[in-house]
């Protein structure tokens, strides 16, 4: 059996990453409903339904303000952006279509970005 590594990854590059995974998010072709904050006035029961609000420029704003700890934090909310909109939405729907289409974007880049590394 393989000695379990005891060496942690270079997290150097996990900055330049995270700018880099935002970037291709928020210009992505199916983004639209994920760039800004779901305004819980224009749509009924999201307040009492999502708990934990996220999108792409809260993202955007707490990383420029170093808020995020490692990789795994800024992961965390992407997914939750993610996880709300499959909560929200029918699957069977533009935007819940665009929220299973964009996590399975942000899956592949990150783990091909992270191999990269
Ligand atoms: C990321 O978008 C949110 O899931 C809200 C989606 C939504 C907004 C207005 C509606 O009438 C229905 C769904």
């Amino acid at each position: 059996k393989q000695e379990s590594p005891r060496t942690a990854r270079d997290d150097s590059k996990d900055l330049a990453m995270c700018r880099i995974l935002l970037a291709e998010l928020e210009s992505h072709q199916d983004a639209g409903p994920f760039l800004t904050p779901v305004n819980p006035k224009s749509v009924p029961g999201y307040r009492k339904i999502i708990k934990k609000p996220m999108d792409f420029s809260t993202i955007r704003d707490k990383l420029t303000n170093s808020q995020y700890l490692n990789l795994e934090t800024f992961i965390i909310d992407v997914n939750l952006v993610f996880d709300n909109c499959e909560k929200f939405n029918e699957d069977n729907s533009v935007i819940g279509r665009a929220g299973h289409t964009m996590r399975r974007f942000f899956q592949r880049r990150w783990t091909e970005l992270l191999r990269q590394n």
